[in-house]
């Protein structure tokens, strides 16, 4: 296969070229969407009889399932698939865009087609997320319930398959680098290299910040600012620690499965 050439980057003035630095601003950006979304699930309990594979005798398919799939089925008519930032859940028999695809620019390698842990985001969202996110109960809304898993699926599945675009960049500042422990396969050279502790570690303050930010509750009284998190519609900490324990560990696993294609 011709190499993939990397372009080269203008980090000028008025530069719109993918950067480290305007990678980074997109996940920052994709925070708010993230820690949004997580808030307005955790207005439900469970619920589930919407997850359980058998409560749907017909089917042997969870409401789950079958809500996503038939919500990307109708996604996928308007052209949500052609973004190579969106990587459906069930990809099998899409139908195609009713509009002509939108030209996005081509920043990835071609073998970023094949990265994609879409099996592995959603058994941590249904399995381990979930349960520690929400109150046990139900209380019937299974239709909005599934519409904010879909939301919180979509931003996650966003948020960890943009690893692609920061091991693309990462990769072309220093190609040689990167190149070696391709070669040899290294798994934990490329883990190495790629991880930035001191970003890690902002990025797990500041999406607490914004779970306190975005989960206060409003009042006219005095501000309550900093109360303790009693106050606050999902716990900052929880979030923080959604961050470290499964999106930051994930978005760093696509970095690797995708450097170790890059050279294909
Ligand atoms: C996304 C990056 O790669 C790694 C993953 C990070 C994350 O998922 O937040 C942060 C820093 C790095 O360890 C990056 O360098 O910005």
């Amino acid at each position: 296969m011709a190499s993939f050439e990397a372009s080269s980057r203008d980090e000028g003035e008025g530069s719109n070229q993918t950067s480290l630095k305007t990678v980074r601003e997109s996940l920052i950006r994709q925070e708010d969407s993230i820690v949004f979304s997580l808030i307005e699930r955790a207005r439900h309990p469970y619920n589930a009889a919407a997850y359980d594979n058998s409560s749907l005798k017909s089917s042997g398919s969870s409401l789950a399932e079958i809500f996503v799939r038939e919500a990307e089925h109708l996604h996928a008519k308007a052209g949500r698939y052609d973004n190579p930032e969106e990587i459906p859940f069930f990809s099998e028999d899409l139908p195609l865009p009713l509009l002509p695809p939108y030209n996005y620019p081509q920043v990835l390698h071609p073998v970023a087609a094949s990265v994609n842990i879409t099996k592995t985001i959603w058994n941590m969202y249904f399995n381990e997320l979930l349960p520690i996110l929400t109150t046990k109960g139900d209380d019937g809304n299974y239709a909005s319930t599934l519409a904010l898993d879909l939301a919180c699926l979509q931003a996650l599945s966003r948020r960890i398959h943009y690893g692609k675009y920061v091991a693309e960049v990462k990769f072309r500042d220093a190609p040689m680098d990167y190149s070696s422990a391709i070669h040899d396969k290294d798994r934990e050279a490329l883990m190495r290299m790629l991880t930035f502790e001191r970003v890690e570690e902002m990025v797990k303050q500041r999406v607490a910040k914004k779970a306190m930010v975005f989960g206060q509750q409003v009042t006219l009284e005095e501000d309550n600012w900093g109360g303790d998190t009693l106050n606050y519609k999902v716990d900052p900490t929880l979030i923080s620690r959604l961050y470290s324990d499964w999106i930051i560990p994930l978005t760093k696993v696509v970095e690797v499965e995708y450097l170790l294609l890059r050279l294909d």
